[in-house]
């Protein structure tokens, strides 16, 4: 465990980092965040002994760091700093090598066959065997610092002390040096203090950071302090916006450039609808923030183009994304911007509205079939699915809208399906009661972002009032093309 008691330190008799505590628990990955010239290297020289400390303790399991010659030091702490010069021509390996000095016994220091088995396997999984015989002076500035971490990882440390441990590395190497530090942390149960500037890559690996501002030590705690936009604001002076990572439960950053985006000046001028017997479809010049279960596109995105294509009634496929992804390429759509759903109704049959509403314009376009139409509030032992029978609704409104609010929409939507469901009367064949939908329905909201920005859209809002208006009205209307052509084809 390391122990920093009230730190203080600096380049002249007014020091740069005051009064600075921390505890790092053994097998801790703790991260050190801060703007430029905060402190952090001053800290990080400070807690090396690279800085004569004006006040304070550096403890390392009870015992003075500072205290420790250079030979006790390196058997507890390897430190890479940001300083990539070496003095002499060494090769990797040689720079390596040095790594193990402080465990070299006898007076020429030779290795052991343990330091040359832990120099290989270091240098394998830093990626720097390739260049073995290679002068360090040669390698580019990630390779460089590869090459040092590989020489701090064979010291085979308590403590890694890292300044920056991958700002020169790209993409790939970053997280293939951060992925064998946690692997030796977690298996060696190796203490890691690290300064970093990248957030995101912080909220990824460290357990707990601490962000210094103007040499003091704040907000210290797991990485949900990244989620506090008003610290972010006040220390770094640029806003954040905190989102949660798609697969692990840790914040992502992302920025606001200060210039805004350019936005469509109105729904209806600025998008196109098709409709044919291949699909109904609606694009806009510029991108919607949108929500959609669609086959392809799902998610909260931004997106230009959505298509609902028609399938046979027959259609069965293993592949319906693929094959949704194939027809948008067909149309010219390109399917990261593409929300894509399908529907074995006739698409000439899409029902299609465009209203002013409270000053909020909509579009929407809805397909109904109600082949399978299911009363979901009714206990089944299976879920029964005929071939045609999906109402797909496509919303696109004016209006700003948080992801909260989206999540509204698909509310005021999805009541209002019900609704036109219920006074269409519409059965749940197996039940026999009236349904409340179809088994494979699919939603999309888009809306401009336009306007004041609201958390609400359910039917307390103009915005919610108008979605559920405008689902019924047209559900209503698709409910009863449908019918009108089953009677006719039955
Ligand atoms: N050798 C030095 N002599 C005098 N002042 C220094 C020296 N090194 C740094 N400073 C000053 O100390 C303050 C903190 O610098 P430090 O390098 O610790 O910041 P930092 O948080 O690591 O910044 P960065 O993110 O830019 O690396 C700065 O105001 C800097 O100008």
């Amino acid at each position: 465990m390391i122990e920093i008691e009230n730190l203080s330190g600096g380049y002249s008799r007014v020091p740069v980092v005051e009064n600075v505590s921390l505890h790092v628990e053994a097998g801790e990955f703790f991260g050190l965040l801060g703007p430029n010239g905060s402190g952090k290297t001053t800290l990080f020289k400070l807690m090396s002994g690279g800085l004569p400390v004006m006040d304070g303790k550096v403890l390392l399991n009870g015992d003075s760091v500072l205290d420790m010659n250079q030979m006790q030091r390196a058997r507890h702490i390897a430190v890479l700093s940001q300083e990539t010069n070496v003095s002499f021509d060494f090769t990797v390996e040689e720079i390596v090598q040095l790594g193990r000095y402080a465990f070299q016994k006898g007076i020429f220091k030779a290795l052991s066959p343990y330091d040359k088995k832990l120099m290989e396997e270091v240098m394998e999984i830093t990626s720097v065997t390739k260049y073995r015989h290679t002068s360090f002076h040669m390698l580019s500035g990630g390779e460089k610092q590869r090459v040092l971490l590989a020489k701090a990882l064979v010291q085979e440390p308590e403590v890694l002390l890292l300044d920056e441990p991958t700002n020169h590395l790209d993409i790939k190497h970053t997280f293939d040096i951060l992925d064998v530090l946690k692997k030796w942390q977690e298996e060696r149960s190796l203490t890691i203090f690290a300064i970093l500037h990248d957030l995101n890559i912080a909220a990824l690996y460290c357990d707990r950071v601490g962000l210094l501002h103007e040499g003091t030590l704040t907000n210290i705690g797991s990485v949900d302090v990244l989620r506090n936009k008003n610290k972010l604001a006040e220390i770094y002076g640029v806003e954040t916006w905190s989102q949660p990572h798609p697969t692990l439960a840790r914040p992502q950053l992302l920025m606001n450039p200060r210039k805004k985006e350019e936005r469509p000046v109105s729904l209806f001028d600025n998008c196109t609808v098709e409709q044919d017997e291949k699909a109904v479809s609606v694009s806009f010049q510029q991108p919607l923030r949108t929500i959609s279960n669609g086959v392809a596109g799902e998610g909260i995105q931004w997106i230009k183009h959505f298509a609902n294509f028609h399938v046979d009634k027959n259609y069965d496929s293993w592949t319906p994304k693929n094959d949704v992804e194939n027809w948008l390429d067909e149309k010219g759509f390109p399917v990261e911007q593409s929300v894509g759903m399908m529907t074995a109704v006739k698409t000439e049959h899409a029902v299609i509205k465009r209203e002013v509403l409270n000053g909020i314009a909509f579009l929407v376009v809805v397909t109904a079939g109600t082949g399978n139409a299911v009363d979901i509030t009714h206990r089944e032992t299976e879920i029964h699915r005929e071939k045609i029978g999906t109402i797909n609704t496509l919303v696109f409104a004016d209006a700003h809208l948080t992801d909260g609010a989206l999540v509204n929409a698909c509310m005021s939507a999805a009541e209002a399906k019900v609704k036109a469901l219920h006074d269409g009367e519409v059965k749940d064949p197996l039940s026999g009661s009236l349904a409340t939908g179809t088994s494979t329905d699919s939603l999309v909201i888009g809306v401009t972002q336009q306007g004041e920005r609201t958390s609400y859209a359910g039917s307390g809002t103009f915005i919610g009032r108008g979605i559920g208006y405008m689902v019924y009205e047209a559900t209503m209307e698709a409910l009863a093309v449908y019918r009108s052509w089953k009677e006719a084809h039955s």
